[in-house]
């Protein structure tokens, strides 16, 4: 939808602000951490929660849109963005780790999201999945082994509410919550956050590609933080910066092989 001068109605963009390539955080103060990575980086627009930076890699040019927190606001971000020209996607986020072993500061590339959210049945019924585009799966692979950064393949959970992860007991529906939960780890989901659903199921719709790149926190017991200096210790590690390093080598080596195949 756009307004009377052409832009976007709630990313306030039009054609030519963007590159085809777009990072996707979802906290607005992450587009400009990531915008650093760019070569010469400008900022674009920012409206509500969607803060745009462009710039370009090995010469391509490429943009961050932060998305908000949440299906809905990513919904819109990524209607507004491929009604501009965008068609490649990789979310840049934090999450919860789910599988025993995962470690604080690992990081998920993701191949799909569990629909544990209400936006996307808007769009297409439950039955239909998220899933993530296979080629930015493995170039996402290929940024964590270039950054270095032990990195888990799998599904994501995209739900609704934070605090109805993070503490489910104080929740009405705990014992609904407690077995979903206990379902999707034994189906094998590797991280909880809260968006990669909206933007695959949005892809797929279009036809575009899609992935994403989360930092992960430990889920087990050994790793909580008691001390000051254990928060200080994982806070350290939990660091965004990995996922960010993660995703822009991911995304030159995606570039690259786009090149390669005239893609
Ligand atoms: O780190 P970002 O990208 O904001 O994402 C995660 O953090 C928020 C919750 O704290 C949710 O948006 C969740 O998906
Ligand atoms: O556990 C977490 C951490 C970040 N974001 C989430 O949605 N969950």
């Amino acid at each position: 939808m756009e307004t009377p001068d052409q832009l976007q109605h709630h990313i306030h963009m039009k054609k030519g602000d963007v590159g085809r390539y777009v990072l996707l955080p979802g906290d607005p103060g992450r587009s400009e951490k990531i915008a650093q990575y760019f070569d010469n980086p400008q900022f674009v627009a920012q409206h509500r929660e969607y803060v745009t930076y462009t710039g370009t890699l090995l010469g391509e040019k490429v943009s961050v849109t932060s998305t908000g927190i949440g299906c809905p606001s990513t919904a819109i971000a990524v209607e507004e963005l491929i009604a501009i020209g965008a068609d490649t996607f990789i979310r840049v986020g934090t999450s919860g780790g789910m599988q025993p072993g995962i470690k604080t500061g690992d990081v998920a590339v993701v191949t799909g999201a569990i629909r544990d959210e209400g936006t996307t049945l808007h769009y297409l019924p439950p039955e239909f999945p998220a899933v993530a585009d296979v080629d930015v799966v493995l170039a996402l692979e290929e940024g964590a082994r270039r950054a270095g950064i032990r990195s888990w393949r799998g599904i994501s959970q995209s739900k609704d509410s934070f605090y109805g992860e993070v503490e489910p007991q104080r929740m009405p529906v705990d014992k609904r919550l407690a077995e979903r939960w206990k379902a999707w780890i034994a189906g094998g989901a590797v991280c909880s956050e809260m968006e990669a659903a909206a933007i695959f199921i949005i892809s797929s719709i279009h036809r575009k590609r899609a992935s994403g790149v989360m930092l992960m926190g430990s889920m087990a017991e050994e790793d909580q933080p008691h001390t000051p200096e254990e928060w200080k210790a994982m806070e350290a590690l939990f660091d965004v910066d990995r996922a960010i390093r993660v995703a822009i080598e991911g995304l030159k080596a995606l570039i690259e092989q786009d090149r390669q195949r005239g893609a």
